[in-house]
């Protein structure tokens, strides 16, 4: 997905959770700034020299340990966020993470320093995140939520699970697999650095999960890849 196609489904995301448009693009400037100083970016096209035809999306869901130490995952694993965490317990390093780095950054960065490439998402909301964090990484690919710049990508996508099935397909994958999607009322203990427990859902968070839940039934139905809840 490209800008134009990205820009009606960000603006109805801006007015029903009430974000700044120009708070997003300065988020955006300021990850290119600091890709640059610290020249630790990749281009999308390494990114997608790791994206297989079969690829695993992890979610943060209360579902995903119980998967994680059953499945056999053969593909491109990509961790959103937080799952992260849940994937380095069980001995899995993800090929790439999606995050805008409000899950567990030890983890993150250990998975990184592991080999893992990690996709940062620039918003308004997390500047302090990205001045603190993104120059301590490697191998990052930058994405917006605005019109993107240069070497930061906007591939459509709003949450980092769903961002991430986005970025996927956009980079070539056919089949895609979604572990740990579970939405619904109870938020994964990985999705936080301080839940210590699943927990109850939060009104924001609500929201999020329904913006997700529709981007992902659009990508369904108008995207090239088979999606899959596993
Ligand atoms: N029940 C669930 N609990 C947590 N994550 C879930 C759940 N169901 C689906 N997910 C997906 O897992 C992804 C990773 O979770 P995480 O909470 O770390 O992400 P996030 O997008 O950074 O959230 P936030 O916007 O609160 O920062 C979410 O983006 C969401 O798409
Ligand atoms: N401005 C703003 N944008 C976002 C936010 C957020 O909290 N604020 N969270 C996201 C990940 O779910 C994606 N985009
Ligand atoms: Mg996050």
């Amino acid at each position: 997905m490209n800008w134009q196609q990205w820009k009606p489904f960000y603006l109805q995301i801006v007015s029903k959770m009430g974000y700044e448009i120009e708070e997003d693009r300065k988020a955006a400037l300021l990850l290119r700034r600091l890709l640059r100083e610290n020249e630790n970016y990749i281009l999308a096209e390494t990114i997608k020299e790791r994206i297989k035809e079969r690829v695993y999306v992890f979610g943060a869901g209360p579902s995903l340990d119980k998967k994680l130490k059953k499945g056999k995952f053969s593909g491109t694993l990509i961790a959103s966020d937080g799952s992260t965490s849940a994937l380095l317990e069980q001995g899995i390093i993800p090929d790439i993470i999606v995050t805008d780095l409000d899950g567990c950054f030890e983890d993150i960065k250990k998975a990184n320093d592991l080999g893992a490439y990690v996709v940062v998402h620039a918003h308004g909301d997390n500047m302090d995140k990205l001045e603190a964090y993104v120059p301590k990484l490697k191998n990052v690919m930058g994405t917006c939520q605005t019109e993107p710049l240069d070497i930061v990508y906007n591939f459509g996508g709003f949450t980092d699970g769903d961002r991430a099935v986005f970025l996927a397909e956009e980079l070539g994958a056919r089949e895609i697999f979604l572990i740990g999607f579970d939405f619904g009322e109870i938020v994964g203990k990985w999705s936080k650095p301080y839940l210590k427990e699943h927990s109850p859902i939060w009104e924001s968070k609500k929201k999020k999960f329904e913006i997700a839940q529709a981007l992902l039934e659009w990508l369904k139905k108008n995207g090239r890849a088979e999606i899959t809840k596993l």
